[in-house]
């Protein structure tokens, strides 16, 4: 049965056909050409790139035999949004910038809306790093990539639209080197219901590029949110990696308040212009009135001389193999640390850093997230980012916290979550017009010509749909990878599934693996909105005030009583503790979290043994721990004895923390006695010598 969802979004989609077919699309000779809406117009071939929620395959337009792009949308994962769909692909389909890509058509197939648009050859900026540029480009390349993007982002401006997601996987780039910013996944109107609106307030983005008004409830922000993006994706650029890629959302969020923002400060950008030096320290401003727009910034002097990317760009990737194999090789490495079983924080870190980030929070665990880290580690760790950071750190930053980092590595375990079904790949037939190479260029069969529900061959034969991800892969690691596929660990807080559609958890993000599913399972009853990379509980949201999400792809999170803005705004302690007074209100504190703490935890010990007793557990106790199942050769723990040795080593953890805290509560009396005595002595002396 067609789900009403799929009706309006069919209608949606037959009417702006109707439309574009009437007026044809303005841009390049390529876009004057009517699309048709018929999946049996297509064939697609490799997979090229994939984000949070979607697949991007080459694909034939088989009537003219054009070279396009589809990008293949998961409707079942945004069954909720349809609204943001629709933006995205309204938003793509008006679109008339040679900086911006457009869509051509879009229409459902099966359970995937496919967007139908230009072809970029070279793929992302982070794709061509990962494969050949892992310090980052020179500088010609990063002026005329991030002028090119510049005028993309002055033009959307412009036109009332704040793109959200700025950052090197969404600058895609053409043989001709050509550039073009794409993914308007998360892409808001300030427009919107006719009134434009002065700012935004849902959270939405991916943390390494996000900006801070964006991480601040409730402040509000605008299209200066991009420019700060702009500034991070100049560093991604120039140092091959955004910075604090390496630490996870949480704490990624709260450097980006706490700390001085980052920049081209060091040694090792001493090879950088004076001038791009500027333009990324005018970009990455806190206060964000006080970012330049993207009309002003394209003023700057570093762009002044800005070489055409036919020349700058077009040679970085003069002697790489093609797009997909690159794409391929990359996952074939991801896929061969999965299934080592070894590296799975390497493997969770590599989708972090570019950004695929489909990790899903609930607010409860941001918030505990939040209340677990540790300003000064925060502080000290920020040093270490890889030597960029640090002077910064050290001469600027000040503010002190308390709780020491929870341990959030967590246990890998191995899941069969991941379903590859896809079909064998068949070569295709390309036509020598458009050039693809017919050794290289593959399809995927069933996705071809299928319309309505999906064929058996792609279709989400495990009862979770998650597990329907394509994968032209060679058929030895296919039968490999379902077994050996680490689920995301959530180690280093991330909780980053394989591939977009796997996103299905509930990230407790400083959790081992092996508890991920107890506490899915307990954020799910309370799940108001999953999107994409975050769950919305509804036991913090602020209902009433709640803004609609946007699109999956997106980190988004209701305005929500979050912590965040308490802890940004908690006042900066000046100096580290120097006298008894300082340190005693501190140390009191601290045992009094502590032991708010442990209440929290022996409450949910009970809850958790009337729990089991209603499962049958004797005497409502907690059963001992039974051994763990045995799935092809692992020990995969039952949910239950997890839980509780969780809960028990936190128990432990605090047990012996409130202990330290103690003894140094007891130093530091004794210490504050002394120095009453010495002070009581000097004013003696003092005295007496009045006195003389
Ligand atoms: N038109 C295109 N031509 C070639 N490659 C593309 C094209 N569009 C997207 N890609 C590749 O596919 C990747 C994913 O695409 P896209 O960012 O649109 O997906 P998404 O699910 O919206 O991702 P995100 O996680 O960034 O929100 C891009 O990073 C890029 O490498």
């Amino acid at each position: 049965m067609v789900s009403p969802f799929r009706q309006i979004l069919q209608t949606f989609i037959s009417g702006k056909r109707r439309k574009k077919m009437a007026s044809g699309s303005s841009g390049s000779s390529k876009q004057k050409k009517g699309f048709s809406v018929n999946p049996k117009d297509y064939k697609l071939m490799e997979e090229v790139g994939h984000g949070a929620s979607a697949v991007v395959h080459l694909a034939i337009y088989l009537p003219t035999k054009d070279v396009i792009a589809i990008k293949c949308l998961d409707l079942d994962r945004c069954n909720s949004n349809l609204d943001d769909i629709r933006r995205e692909a309204q938003t793509m389909s008006m679109i008339d910038h040679p900086n911006v890509i457009k869509s051509y058509c879009s229409f459902a197939v099966g359970h995937k809306l496919w967007v139908v648009m230009p072809f970029m050859a070279q793929g992302s900026c982070f794709h061509l790093m990962k494969s050949a540029y892992p310090d980052g480009f020179e500088e010609p390349a990063i002026c005329s990539i991030l002028k090119e993007t510049l005028k993309a982002l002055d033009y959307l401006h412009r036109h009332g639209h704040i793109h959200r997601d700025v950052k090197s996987g969404n600058i895609l780039l053409d043989d001709t080197g050509e550039i073009k910013l794409g993914d308007f996944g998360v892409s808001a109107c300030l427009f919107e219901n006719g009134d434009r609106q002065r700012s935004r307030n849902t959270f939405v983005g991916t943390p390494c590029w996000m900006a801070p008004e964006i991480m601040q409830p409730g402040s509000g922000y605008d299209s200066k949110a991009d420019i700060w993006s702009f500034g991070i994706t100049a560093l991604e650029l120039a140092h091959g990696h955004a910075p604090f890629s390496k630490y996870p959302p949480m704490k990624v969020l709260l450097m980006t308040i706490q700390n001085a923002p980052p920049g081209l400060d060091y040694d090792r950008d001493k090879k950088f212009s004076k001038s791009f030096r500027d333009m990324v320290a005018l970009c990455l401003v806190k206060d964000q009135t006080k970012r330049p727009t993207a009309e002003k910034l394209l003023k700057h002097s570093f762009f002044k001389n800005a070489k055409s990317p036919e020349i700058c760009v077009k040679k970085l990737f003069a002697d790489l193999p093609p797009l997909w194999t690159r794409v391929k090789d990359l996952q074939d490495k991801d896929a061969e640390l999965a299934m080592k079983g070894l590296d799975q924080e390497a493997v969770s870190k590599s989708e972090y850093q570019r950004g695929v980030s489909t990790w899903n929070f609930n607010i409860e665990d941001l918030k505990e997230q939040a209340a677990s880290l540790d300003d000064d580690e925060i502080l000290v760790e920020g040093r270490e980012e890889d030597e960029f950071f640090g002077e910064r750190l050290r001469n600027r930053a000040s503010n002190r916290g308390q709780v020491s980092l929870e341990d959030i590595n967590g246990k890998e375990k191995v899941s069969d979550a991941f379903n590859l079904t896809a079909s064998p790949v068949e070569p295709a037939t390309p036509s020598p017009e458009h050039g693809v190479p017919q050794a290289k260029a593959k399809s995927v069969r069933g996705q071809t010509h299928e319309s309505g529900p999906l064929s058996r061959d792609i279709s989400l034969t495990n009862s979770n749909s998650q597990k329907g991800h394509v994968y032209a892969r060679p058929e030895s690691k296919r039968r490999l990878a379902p077994s050996s596929r680490v689920e995301p660990s959530f180690s280093g807080a991330l909780s980053l599934p394989k591939r977009a559609s796997e996103n299905s958890f509930s990230a407790p993000s400083k959790s081992s693996g092996g508890v991920r599913d107890s506490l899915a399972d307990k954020s799910k009853a309370s799940v108001v909105q999953t999107k994409g990379r975050f769950s919305v509980t509804s036991e913090y949201l602020d209902l009433a005030r709640a803004r609609p999400l946007r699109k999956s792809t997106s980190v988004s999170i209701l305005e929500s009583r979050m912590p965040i803005k308490e802890l940004s705004s908690r006042p900066a302690s000046p100096s580290p503790p120097s006298s008894p007074s300082f340190i005693m209100p501190q140390l009191q504190n601290l045992v009094l979290q502590t032991s708010k703490q442990q209440e929290l935890i022996i409450h949910l010990l009970q809850s958790l043994q009337a729990t089991e007793a209603t499962d049958g557990s004797p005497n409502g106790k907690l059963p001992l721990l039974p051994r763990g199942s045995d799935i092809n050769g692992i020990v995969v723990e039952p949910i239950s004895s997890v839980r509780e040795r969780l809960l028990l080593n936190k128990i432990s953890e605090l047990q012996s923390r409130m202990k330290e805290m103690t003894e140094e509560l007891e130093e530091e009396k004794s210490k504050h006695t002394q120095l009453q005595k010495q002070l009581k002595t000097l004013l003696s002396y003092a005295e007496a010598f009045a006195e003389e």
